[in-house]
Order: structure tokens, then sequence, then C-alpha cells
């Protein structure tokens, strides 16, 4: 298995704070990772620090091969960085399809897979093509998710960082969502960390999982370790919960 993604040693947080310390994970190419643990552990800044969002106060960030830590935001979507974050970030102003065809980088694409168009995330999610001309602040919140989904998408990312993607959404949106993440990952092999508070339906999709508290790293492992031991899950989580 080629590593796609490698960190080692990651510190971060925001201005003098440090609230990562000391992460080191590694992500192969077309797995995806279920990123756990309780409200306030750290996952939506580790998110964000691999999106070159926060402030780094030390360590490195390699995508296949490339030093990400070292680069901006903006560069590290261009390295093929799609960041899908908790606010979901389309323009609410434009339509569903200026919005899609705003980001778009048609020419690009990885290890032969198919590139991600406007026509591929109206396939991937009938919905929004009948929301085409409707502008953002006229869909629902799971359709706004979609939007940000297939906004990630059309970027043709290497790795796709969904942060809470089921957050508040109806049990039927939900569904839909995860219908998709497991086509756009299992099947069609991109490579993905998905933050999850509800971690049953992740861990059904996901290669790998690790759980943080308190900004580090208390569990690594496969997810199946994860799905078929509700235990240990339960106090992984458990633990952190009295902290
Ligand atoms: N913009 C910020 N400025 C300063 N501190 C922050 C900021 N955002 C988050 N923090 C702090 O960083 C820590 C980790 O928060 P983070 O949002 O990364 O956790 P999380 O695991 O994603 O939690 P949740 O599940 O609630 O989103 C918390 O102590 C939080 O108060």
């Amino acid at each position: 298995m080629t590593t796609l993604l490698q960190v080692e040693q990651l510190s971060a947080g925001y201005g003098e704070a440090v609230v990562l310390n000391d992460i080191s994970l590694s992500l192969g190419e077309g797995e995806t990772l279920a990123l756990l643990g309780r409200n306030g552990t750290g996952k939506t800044t580790l998110m964000d620090t691999l999106a070159g969002a926060t402030r780094q106060h030390g360590g490195q960030i390699f995508l296949g091969g490339q030093a990400l830590h070292t680069l901006p935001s903006h560069e590290r979507a261009a390295a093929g960085i799609g960041w899908v974050p908790q606010e979901r970030n389309i323009f609410k102003s434009l339509t569903v399809q200026e919005n899609l065809t705003a980001v778009q980088r048609p020419g690009r694409h990885w290890h032969g897979s198919r590139a991600w168009t406007p026509e591929r995330v109206y396939e991937l999610f009938p919905r929004l093509a009948e929301r085409k001309t409707n502008l953002g602040t006229q869909l629902s919140g799971g359709e706004q998710q979609m939007l940000a989904v297939g906004r990630a998408l059309v970027l043709n990312p290497r790795l796709l960082l969904l942060d809470e993607p089921l957050e508040g959404l109806a049990p039927i949106i939900v569904e839909e969502l995860l219908r998709a993440i497991a086509r756009i990952t299992r099947e069609e092999g991109l490579s993905a960390i998905i933050v999850e508070q509800h971690p049953q339906a992740i861990l059904k999709i996901s290669h790998r999982a690790v759980v943080l508290d308190h900004g580090r790293v208390v569990h690594a492992s496969d997810a199946d370790t994860l799905r078929e031991n509700p235990d240990l899950l339960d106090s992984l989580l458990g633990v952190a919960r009295k902290l």
C-alpha cells in the first residue's frame, strides 16, 4: 500500500495556544480514516491544520511525498487537499451550478481516476441536479452539505477532509450522504478523513480509525477493530468523556 498522507509529530493551535500535541499518523492511497473523539479533543483543529488554516507550531505533513506544512492554505488545495469544513463553505449568493463551476479544476485527476465534473456531482447527488439554478440561500441544510462536498470533489482532490458531514441533518439525508461518501471512497477509491460524532456509521465505511483526546492520539487501528469491539470504542470515548 502506497502511503498518501504522512503526519509526523505535528503540534498546532490558535495563536500561542497549542491544541494538538505530537500527532503522528499515516494513511494509505485509497484509504478512509475515521477521526473520532469527544467534543473539544482537537478533531476540527487537526482537519484545519491539514488544510493550513491554523498556526502550526511543529512537525511535518506530507501528501504523496510533497511537504504541505510549508504551504499556505490555497496551495494545499492545489496540492490535492479537498477540505469540507464544518461550516460548509459554499457561496450562498451564487447558484448551485455557479458554485461548482467557480472552483472546478477540470484538467486534474490522479491515478487514472475519472475526473469530477459538475455533471458527475449531479449524478452523485440528484437533489442538486434539481436545484441547479437555485441560490445557496435557497438550499436546505442537507443540500448545502451535498454542495459543499460537490465543490470539494470538482477540485479533484487527492485527499478529502470531511468535518462532521452528517451533523444536524435529517435521517433520510444522512442515509443519502453516507451512500454517496461510501461510493466516493470505497468504490471510487478517493482517500478521505472523516470526523464524526456518531462513529458506527463511519467506521463501517472506513479502513483506519484514530481517536484523539486532549489533542493527542490515544488510539490508532484498523476501523474493524473498533467497529467489532464496541466496548473498546465506548471505553476510548468514555474515558475521554470522564476527563
Ligand atoms: N478559533 C479558536 N481559537 C482558540 N481556541 C480554539 C479555536 N477553535 C477551537 N479551539 C479550542 O481547541 C480545542 C479543540 O477544539 P476542536 O474544535 O478542534 O475540537 P473537536 O474535537 O473538533 O470538537 P467538536 O467535536 O466540538 O467540533 C478546544 O479546547 C477549543 O476550545
